[in-house]
């Protein structure tokens, strides 16, 4: 019997799905599992590495249920996975040393400041594309090494491991036989030298991180192993990077943004890894056949986690529709802007002493306002990555591809179309970060032929075309600016 479907595991940071897809890349069945979010001290994030581990295999058991399939159907496993969060387990016993910690996680913002003062930044950006955040995983791996006990000797001794959480699924997968990861996790790390393809010893040294607890660092679309099913794990990528392969984002200049919690736009820059000028980030966009493709990417603390504040904290609206019911009854925001710098600002101002604020509020403001605010600071947002990324690649952008809960927002989205003067495209399957780690394993193994057939699978479901002339959206992007500008520095 041939084998006819590919099950793409989507490893997120608030839930563990499971996708099953079909030859013409349709998403015939989902699984989803929350898991318990950790919060032990104010700025720290962690996930029990055996929660995720338990949520994802459940998911995968309920899409192949639910697609009244069996493993034999399954032709091949892709993973993709939140990125950055840092695992450390024995080699022997399999055992976690500490729970997961988050990429949300800012509990080394003091070591990342030290080596700043060190001046080793440039550095770690000429090598990673990155910059010292305690985003990345590098700081969190030396957090775990010098305070569990006993961790760093047992890592010196070569009886620890670390992965990202792609490498934890894979090692668990594989009957704990398979140590790897792929260059797009790998590029997270603030250990990978993105130039050269490999980890680097200098930065390693930096931090102290000895090379034996490392993954291999393999193609994002290639056979890693086989599953205890029989299954081969044909494809991994970190889940920004799957979205970008998703949207068929393969050549230079091609863009999407992923409208989740946060905001993560790439762009393709092709062979070349392009440096930013404007604070975005360098990352691998994905390897293939030992060639490297790159990207630029600016990320968004906060996106459609806005409008879940208005809805939890504020109590404003009831859902996400009310939010854009309300927010389509007014004409305009009546001048109003809301800068969602909860956790500080993310690209391309990096300031983490940013606060929240509201601007630009009269005695007429009302809650229509403030929910067409907020929906319409997450395109103010994202309007600014792409600036950036048409500045840092001198390619203007062609159009938008968009995926994440919040594009189901036509307001938005329409919007975002008038801010960026191009097309903003939302696909009929607005998966595509599942749909990305499937098309990876299922290209390594030729259950599909190549990216032109892969390119057919994409189906368009609505285009939104700018309706606003430029010279309307200029003095409202300078409004946006102005209130960003206010909100920087708060905290000291
Ligand atoms: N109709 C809508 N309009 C605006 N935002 C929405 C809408 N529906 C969902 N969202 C937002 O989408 C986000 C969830 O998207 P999702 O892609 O599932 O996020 P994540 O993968 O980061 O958990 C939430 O923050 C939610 O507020
Ligand atoms: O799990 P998500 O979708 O919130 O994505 C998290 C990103 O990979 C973090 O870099």
């Amino acid at each position: 019997m041939p084998r006819t479907h590919i099950l793409a595991l989507d490893q997120g940071t608030t839930s563990s799905r499971a996708v099953v897809f079909d030859h013409e890349g349709h998403p015939v069945a989902v699984g989803q599992r929350e898991f318990p979010q950790q919060y032990p001290r104010p700025g720290w994030v962690e996930h029990d590495p055996l929660a995720i581990w338990a949520s994802q295999w459940s998911t995968a058991v309920e899409a192949l249920g639910k697609a009244d399939l069996v493993a034999e159907d399954v032709a091949a496993i892709g993973i993709t996975n939140q990125r950055e969060t840092t695992l450390v387990w024995e080699r022997d016993s399999g055992r976690p040393v500490y729970p997961a910690i988050v990429w949300q996680d800012r509990r080394t913002a003091d070591d990342c400041a030290r080596l700043k003062a060190d001046s080793v930044e440039s550095l770690f950006t000429a090598k990673t594309g990155l910059r010292l955040d305690p985003y990345f995983s590098g700081t969190k791996l030396r957090w775990i090494l010098d305070n569990v006990e006993g961790a760093r000797a047992k890592a010196e001794a070569g009886k620890l491991m670390f992965g990202t959480v792609d490498s934890w699924l894979l090692w668990r997968l594989t009957g704990r036989t398979v140590h790897a990861t792929d260059a797009t996790n790998a590029s997270r790390t603030l250990l990978y030298n993105i130039h050269r393809g490999d980890w680097d010893d200098e930065l390693l040294g930096i931090l102290g991180i000895p090379r034996s607890m490392l993954p291999e660092v393999k193609d994002s679309s290639g056979v890693f192993g086989e599953s205890m099913e029989g299954i081969p794990i044909g494809g991994i990528a970190g889940d920004q990077h799957a979205a970008l392969f998703g949207q068929g984002c393969f050549s230079p200049g091609m863009a999407k943004n992923t409208y989740g919690t946060g905001c993560f736009m790439l762009m393709h820059t092709g062979d070349e890894a392009v440096t930013s000028r404007n604070n975005l980030l360098t990352t691998v966009a994905w390897q293939i056949g030992g060639k490297r493709e790159y990207a630029l990417e600016g990320s968004v603390f906060i996106g459609g986690a806005l409008i879940q504040w208005l809805r939890d904290e504020l109590q404003l609206v009831r859902s996400a529709e009310e939010c854009n019911q309300l927010a389509a009854s007014v004409p305009d925001s009546g001048g109003m802007y809301l800068v969602p710098a909860f956790a500080g600002l993310g690209a391309p101002y990096w300031d983490p002493y940013a606060r929240g604020a509201a601007f630009g509020m009269s005695r007429g403001t009302n809650r229509a306002h403030f929910c067409r605010a907020a929906l319409e600071a997450i395109a103010y947002q994202s309007a600014e990555l792409a600036e950036c990324m048409v500045r840092d690649s001198g390619i203007d952008l062609k159009d938008l591809r968009v995926d994440g809960g919040a594009v189901r927002s036509d307001l938005l989205m329409q919007f975002q179309a008038d801010l960026l003067g191009v097309d903003v495209v939302r696909p009929k399957d607005i998966e595509s970060t599942a749909a990305g780690a499937a098309f990876l394993a299922g290209l390594a193994i030729g259950f599909w032929k190549d990216r032109d057939e892969i390119q057919r699978c994409r189906e368009v479901e609505r285009v939104f075309s700018p309706q606003r002339p430029g010279s309307e959206m200029v003095p409202l992007l300078a409004g946006w600016r102005k209130a960003v500008e206010r909100s920087g520095a708060w905290e000291s």
